[in-house]
Parts: C-alpha cells; structure tokens; sequence
C-alpha cells in the first residue's frame, strides 16, 4: 500500500457514492425541493442551507412565518450521515473546492504551495463535512465580542442559553455532574464522547505532565480530555439533518436546492427585497422577500454575495464596475485557525478488522493549555493554544488525513506510512487560539459562478510564529511522561529538506517547522465582523431589512471549535429577527398567509 494506490481507491469509491447519491437515499431526511418562479413572494429568504442556515429557516418556520431556503448544493450525502465515511467528502460534488491563492510564503510544503479550502455545498454547510469536536470556545471570547459591539447580549452568559438550547448532550461524567447545569440535554444536536480504549494511553501522559483531565472540554477551562463529538446513534449531527427533520414537512418552509442565489437587490431606500438566483434547471429568476433576507453562505461565499451586490470596500467595486450601494469593509478580516501537523509514530500493533461506518473513524483527545500566568484573568484562565490528537488506528485512513484531507504531497504521506510500519499514529493538531494574521476575500470577477480570490496571510504577522513555537515546545513536553516512553512515542520529522539548514529543535527550526507543517483546520471566519459590516444584532450597515448570520460575523474567532458558535449565532439571530418582527404584526403576517392560501387553493382548482 502507498499514497498513490489508497487515493486511486478513495477516488473510485467517491465515483461509486456519487451513484449512490442518485438514488437520494438521505432524501427522506430533508424537506422536498420547492419549485420558484419569477416573483414569488416569502416573509424571509436564507441565502445558504449550511450550519446557521438550517438553524435559523427552522426557527422561523417554526414561528409560523414563510420561509425560503436556498441552498446551492444538494442534500447532504450517504458519506456524510456515517462518521467513518469523512474522507469520501472532500473533493467531492459536495465541497465546493476552493483553493488559497499562493502567498509564497505560507503552505509552501502542500501540493498546490497554497491551501484547500474546503466548505460543505449540501444542506448542512460545512457541519455536514466537518470533524465533528464539539467545543464552545472560551469565554473570554464572547467578552471580547461583547467589547467590541458594546452590546451585553453577546457576553458568555447571554449567549451560554442558546448553546444549551442547541445540545443534547449523551454524557454521564457531563450530566452527572455539578457541570450539567451549563449544558443542554434538549437541543438537536446530540452530542457523545469518543470512546475508544487506546486513548486513555495516551491521556496518562498529559496527566503524568500535570495537566488537568477533564469532563468539559469546552475551552473553559484548561486541561485535557477525550473529544466531545457530534455524533449520537452512529450518525453525523449537523444542523441540516438535525435542525431541517422537524420542518420537513411544514408548510412554512420552502427549500430550494442546487440553486445558487447571485445578486440581493434593493429598492431606491437601499432596502433588501430580494435575490436573481439560477435555479436547479437552469433559470435565471427573482423572488422577493417582503422582511427580510439573511445571507448565511458561509465566511467565503457570504462577502463574496455581498461585494457582487455592491456591498464592499467602493474603491475596489469601481474597479469591476460594479455599483456601490454600502461602503463597507466586506472580505477583509478572514481569520483561521492555524494547526502544526505533528505525527508520532508509537509501539502499538493496529488492530484489525473492518472499520464500523457508525464509529468516530480514530481515537480522539482535545485539550488547551496557556503559557503565561496572566490569562488568569477574573477566574477565568484561558488557553493560549488547543491541541486536538486524532490516534489512527487505520493505515489507511492515516494516508487518506495525510494527503487527502491535509493535502501534503504524496512523497511525505508515504514516508509517514513506512515509519509507522503497522503501528498506531498519534497526529497532533496544535493550534493558535488567538492569531493576530488576517487575510482577505476578493472578487476574482463579476462572474457569481467563479471562485472568489482568498488570500489567507496566514503568519503574516511575525508574532504569530514567534507563538506558535512556544506552543509546539510547551506541548512536545510530553514526549518525556512515563506513557509516552511506554508507547515508544517518536516524532516522525517530515520537513526535510525543507528545514534542513536549521539545527534541530532551534527557534528557526521550529519556525521553519511551523511554516511547512501547518495546515487550516478549516474555521474561516470574521469577513463580515460584527462591528465593521454588521451590528451586533446582525443587521449589515447602511442598508436595511438584510443581515448576515454565519461564521464570516466572528469579530475575532471563537477560541476553540467554532461549529458550536455558529449554532449558537443561528439561535441567536433568530431571536433577534423574531423579536424586530414584533412591528410585522399578527394581523397582516396572518392575512398575507391567508393571501397565499388562497392563491394555493386557486392553483389547485
Ligand atoms: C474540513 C473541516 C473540518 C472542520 N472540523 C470542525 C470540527 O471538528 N469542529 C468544529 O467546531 N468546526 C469544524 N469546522 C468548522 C465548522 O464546521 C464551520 O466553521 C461551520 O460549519 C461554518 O458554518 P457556516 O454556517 O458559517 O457556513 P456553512 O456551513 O459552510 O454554510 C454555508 C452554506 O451556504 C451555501 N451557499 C454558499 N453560497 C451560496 C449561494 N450563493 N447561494 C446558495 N447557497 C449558497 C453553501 O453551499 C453552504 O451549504 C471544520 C471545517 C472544515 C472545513
């Protein structure tokens, strides 16, 4: 086996699933595809089914206003339900396949010297994708939020009710304990703990190195603990299949699928009211939103809708001709969570047998830890740094995360593999919680089916290097615990020749080190922040009746995991708008569904 002939493999079983897809076995999971025409008429339009989206066209179905949801991609696959089938999703129909443009600096070991950026193009966005850790994030960073948009709302403990109102958490050392309090048992994305025996060797030596093991691994606290994971029953828990089944079949909800929305327009008050869309079959139509229309494509796709609808930075929409409604910052601000890919290769024979498609597909820890004292702030010590072990128990599955999910070239998947040598591989993910880099979201063309430009400028601000080797040494301490002697745990260095002018374990190495081996953990966000493009309750500035609601509001991210926030913000938005409706009264939100009623029951005759 080598990289080459598993990816061959991995390719030809993507083909076998997307037939598979044909067949629409998840249909029964999700609303049937609304049919649009020119001129139709909703309450609220959500532009982009993925993780806020079907949260939100939820909650407003559910209050009984009418609802059209837009979602360019499809329903989630068969790969997507089976946690074990994550390495089918990339690169396939339901990613929508965007790449860094090269900075010559950054990602300079990948394959393409840039990064993939991978984004979930199905209801369920990229929940429907991702990794499935759950964790909250510190809150110190809802603090920070609330400093910036002066709004009290977004301090943790106003925005604590709406993580719990989105969980159910299957835990019993969580909801056995003094903790359940702050957790949710009720919510619809159920949650479970992995569970596999091996990780526990590996947990012995965090614990050996005087690191706390914890219950909660929430960023909340510091310490190590095995992963909270969005799975329950077997099957993936993102908000498209979770939040969308108790709408399925509500007439307040309309879903338009493979239809990608191209323009929001406005009337001559810079009023949103409505979207030109391309529908499935290749029309070219407007509907109308007579509330509101909320973008939730994502901290990619939503700056790249609102610079091609003239929202954006004036100076660069005259360069593309295109007429600028609301000088703002849109685009720029794009943060992500940088990791360094560390693999150790242990002592420990695989153990064989098939892989079950219900099960977490490796054996997984979370932890964070800080450096420096002065984070204990107002009883509150936040990490300067998370690490997320995935223990592979699968060789192939180990070359799949190697070269496929992580992109490095074939050359060094392999070189991993033969170290490995039939034994288990822990790969740390180690990442900067609070990086100071920030990279921008540009329109390439006017074009809305080309990709946008992204220029991530990861480290491009020196002292987010500078950090990140202090996290790696802090972290790499625990390769002198008893446990990790006792798992033979050695590092695989597959930097050279890239970093072979530095000596070993030098700053220049590591930095060197940091640079080659560093990868995205996919948490893109802050391109639409609160504070600079939208309010604190969402509402993009100088236009009316339009807001967006997705990763890209992230003023800085979440330090932590970032899935479980943009719940929580889908939540939260769809109080905000429920509660701005109050002055959209009963009574004519009632008479315009009895309007379309009737026009329902004249089409029928
Ligand atoms: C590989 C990977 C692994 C990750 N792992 C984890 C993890 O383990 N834990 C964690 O907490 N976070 C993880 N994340 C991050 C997390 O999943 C995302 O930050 C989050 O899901 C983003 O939600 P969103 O609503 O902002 O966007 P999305 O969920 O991406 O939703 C955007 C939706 O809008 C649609 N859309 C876009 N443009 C248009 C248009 N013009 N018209 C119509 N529809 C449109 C898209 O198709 C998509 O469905 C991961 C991310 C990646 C990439």
């Amino acid at each position: 086996m080598n990289t080459t002939a598993v990816l061959a493999s991995l390719v030809s079983r993507q083909g076998a699933l997307y037939t598979i897809m044909m067949l629409q076995l998840t249909g029964y999971l999700y609303p049937t595809p609304a049919l649009l025409k020119s001129g139709d008429s909703f309450d609220y339009i959500i532009v982009g089914g993925g993780t806020a989206g079907s949260v939100i066209a939820t909650r407003l179905a559910q209050k009984k206003y009418n609802v059209l949801l837009i979602e360019a991609g499809q329903d989630a696959p068969f790969e997507s339900v089976y946690p074990s089938l994550i390495p089918y999703l990339k690169y396939s129909h339901s990613d929508w396949n965007y790449t860094s443009v090269n900075d010559t600096y950054s990602y300079q070991c990948h394959k393409g010297k840039n990064v993939d950026l991978t984004q979930g193009k199905m209801l369920g966005g990229t929940g429907a994708l991702n990794y499935m850790v759950w964790s909250r994030g510190n809150p110190k960073t809802f603090e920070k939020w609330h400093w910036i948009t002066k709004d009290p709302t977004w301090k943790w403990e106003n925005v604590l009710p709406y993580f719990i109102k989105s969980e159910a958490i299957h835990d019993s050392a969580i909801m056995n304990s003094t903790l359940k309090d702050s957790y949710g048992a009720n919510g619809y994305i159920g949650i479970t703990r992995e569970n596999k025996s091996y990780t526990a060797d590996y947990l012995k030596g965090f614990e050996q190195l005087g690191k706390t093991i914890i219950a909660d691994i929430d960023g909340n606290r510091n310490g190590y603990a095995r992963g909270l994971i969005t799975v329950y029953n077997g099957r993936r828990q993102d908000s498209g299949s979770q939040y969308l089944k108790h709408v399925t079949y509500s007439s307040y909800l309309a879903v338009a699928k493979d239809t990608l929305v191209t323009k929001i327009l406005f009337d001559e008050d810079h009023n949103a009211v409505g979207v030109q869309l391309i529908t499935d079959d290749g029309r070219n139509i407007t509907v109308n939103a007579r509330q509101e229309i909320i973008v939730t494509a994502g901290a990619i796709k939503s700056p790249q809708l609102l610079l091609l609808s003239g929202i954006g930075p004036c100076r660069d929409l005259k360069k593309l001709n295109i007429p600028c409604i609301a000088d703002l910052p849109v685009g720029k601000n794009l943060q992500d969570h940088i990791a360094a890919f560390i693999p150790h290769t242990t002592n420990k024979i695989l153990t064989r047998g098939t892989v079950d498609p219900h099960e977490y597909p490796s054996g997984l820890f979370v932890g964070y830890a800080s450096l420096n004292v002065s984070h204990i702030k107002h009883h509150i010590k936040y990490p300067d740094y998370e690490a997320i072990g995935f223990i592979m128990n699968n060789m192939k599955f180990l070359i799949q995360f190697c070269a496929l999910t992580f992109d490095f070239p074939n050359s060094l998947c392999n070189k991993l593999y033969e170290e490995a040598n039939g034994r288990q591989v822990l790969i740390t993910l180690l990442s900067n919680l609070y990086g100071y880099s920030r990279g921008q979201v540009r329109l390439n063309s006017t074009d809305p089916q080309d990709p946008p430009l992204v220029i991530t400028d990861s480290f491009s601000n020196d002292s987010d290097l500078d950090n990140f080797v202090d996290y790696i040494v802090d972290y790499l301490k625990v390769e002198e615990t008893e446990a990790f002697k006792k798992l033979s745990a050695s590092r695989v260095d597959l930097t050279s020749p890239h970093c072979d002018a530095f000596e070993a374990g030098s700053r220049g190495y590591w930095r060197c080190y940091s640079l080659c081996m560093m990868t995205s953990m996919g948490h893109y966000g802050g391109t639409c922040a609160m504070g600079s493009v939208v309010d604190s309750r969402l509402r993009v500035r100088h236009v009316k009746k339009l807001r967006v609601a997705d990763a890209s509001v992230m003023p800085t991210l979440v330090a932590g995991n970032i899935f479980s926030a943009v719940v929580m913000i889908g939540e939260k938005v769809s109080d905000f708008i429920i509660e701005d409706a109050g002055s959209y009264n009963d009574v004519e939100h009632e008479q315009i569904r009895e309007d379309q009623l009737e026009n329902l029951s004249a089409s029928f005759a």
